[in-house]
């Protein structure tokens, strides 16, 4: 970790969606943000706010936008091997085992494949999927899915790694269990985590601040420090101290239906 480096910078970023045959919708606008070197921020809005867009644009997978945004110092321009990224679903390929799926960006940016297959064993036995190497997808929990997509994503190791609702799809508890082991990688890994969820209480058990947005167009209306010491527990988030925090967070809610 290097603080009060910023890793990230977002001046005045707008994006309109302008499709061929409807009207041009306004998904961000003017948004500012920076991102310090090892921190873990979490995004949350309304759906429709613009959060997916964001990321998006931060992994290099939007081609056009206004407002400069830039990685390291570096315009962002196009995907890049800084960053990884966790989609809600775990998009692992079906045909492929979970070493196989784990190992694709060692593959695509033609890495060391001996030192990748070390680190995937490293990755599997972090985040519990040590001796599931050989099991194909369809083998294997939903959480122990989003787990080898989160592997994949740390594998050529990234400074940056980018999660867009990745445990939206998981049952309560398994979410929770998801939320603690995160901030384990986390707190072990050093990455810098931007993190998009519908979820105040995710947000803030995981995040040092979280970036509320308006409704579309997705605008920032307020970033939030959470400060809770860490390693947090989830006790932690029924204390005083998180409660004035996540009443914070939701005053910005109180008449959306986006609160968890
Ligand atoms: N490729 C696209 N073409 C046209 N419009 C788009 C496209 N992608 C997103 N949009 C529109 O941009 C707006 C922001 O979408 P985005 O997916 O970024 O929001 P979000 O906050 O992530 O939503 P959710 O919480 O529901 O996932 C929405 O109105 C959406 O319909």
């Amino acid at each position: 970790m290097n603080p009060g480096r910023a890793l990230i910078e977002v001046r005045g970023l707008t994006k309109v969606y302008r499709p061929r045959r409807s009207t041009p919708t306004i998904a961000l606008d003017n948004v500012a943000l920076s991102v310090e070197e090892g921190e873990f921020v979490a995004l949350v809005g309304p759906s429709g706010c613009g959060k997916t867009t964001m990321l998006k644009i931060l992994a290099g997978l939007v081609p056009t936008f206004d407002g400069h945004v830039s990685l390291g110092g570096h315009p962002v321009s196009g995907p890049s091997s800084d960053v990884g990224v966790v989609f809600q679903q775990p998009t692992l390929l079906p045909w492929r085992t979970i070493l196989e799926n784990i190992m694709i960006p060692i593959e695509v940016q033609r890495l060391d494949k001996g030192a990748g297959l070390d680190r995937a064993h490293q990755l599997m036995d972090t985040v519990g999927l040590a001796g599931f190497g050989d099991k194909y997808p369809k083998e294997l929990s939903g959480g122990m899915q989003q787990r080898a997509g989160i592997c994949r994503a740390l594998i050529h190791d990234p400074k940056v790694l980018l999660m867009d609702e990745p445990f939206g799809a998981l049952d309560a508890m398994t979410r929770e269990f998801m939320n603690e082991e995160l901030q384990r990688i986390w707190l072990t890994s050093g990455k810098t985590v931007v993190f998009v969820t519908h979820s105040i209480p995710e947000a803030a058990f995981l995040a040092d601040r979280v970036v509320v947005m308006t409704p579309r167009p997705g605008r920032i209306a307020e970033v939030v420090d959470v400060d809770l010491s860490r390693p947090r527990s989830l006790g932690d988030m029924a204390t005083a101290a998180a409660g004035i925090t996540l009443d914070r967070i939701r005053a910005h809610f109180n008449n959306s239906s986006m609160v968890d």
